[in-house]
């Protein structure tokens, strides 16, 4: 088992979906983040700048959402991913991005998308 660097359900609204009405409106997505990071070197220095920043990373995330627009939730977890890649210094990264009044028979909907570098 790899250490890991998490955030959990972290909440925002966005514009997203297929259909025109979706276009016009905000939606609630709730992202889940696994980060694989050796946690050893910022516990032995004590230094925030030897870890994933996971409020630097949460921002990231949210600031995003603010400023794109996508169809599909596949396609916002995929640009999201490549953009957390290049701007942290990521290994490896699961994201689970729900869509929680999608389907309002379910819990939640949504896609599960894994990357190593
Ligand atoms: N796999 C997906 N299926 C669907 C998506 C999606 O983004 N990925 N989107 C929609 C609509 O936008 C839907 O959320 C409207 O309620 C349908 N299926």
């Amino acid at each position: 088992m790899k250490d890991l660097v998490f955030i959990e359900g972290l909440k925002t609204q966005a514009v997203i979906g297929v259909y025109d009405w979706e276009k016009k409106i905000q939606q609630e997505l709730v992202f889940d983040l696994e980060m694989e990071h050796d946690n050893r070197v910022p516990a032995a220095t004590d230094d925030l700048s030897k870890t994933l920043d996971y409020e630097a990373i949460s921002n990231f995330i949210l600031a995003f959402c603010a400023e794109r627009q996508f169809e599909l939730i596949e396609t916002l977890a995929e640009r999201l991913v490549a953009e957390l890649i290049e701007n942290f210094t990521l290994s490896a990264v699961a994201l689970t991005l729900r869509k929680p009044a999608a389907v309002p028979a379910a819990n939640a909907v949504g896609v599960k998308i894994c990357r190593r570098v």
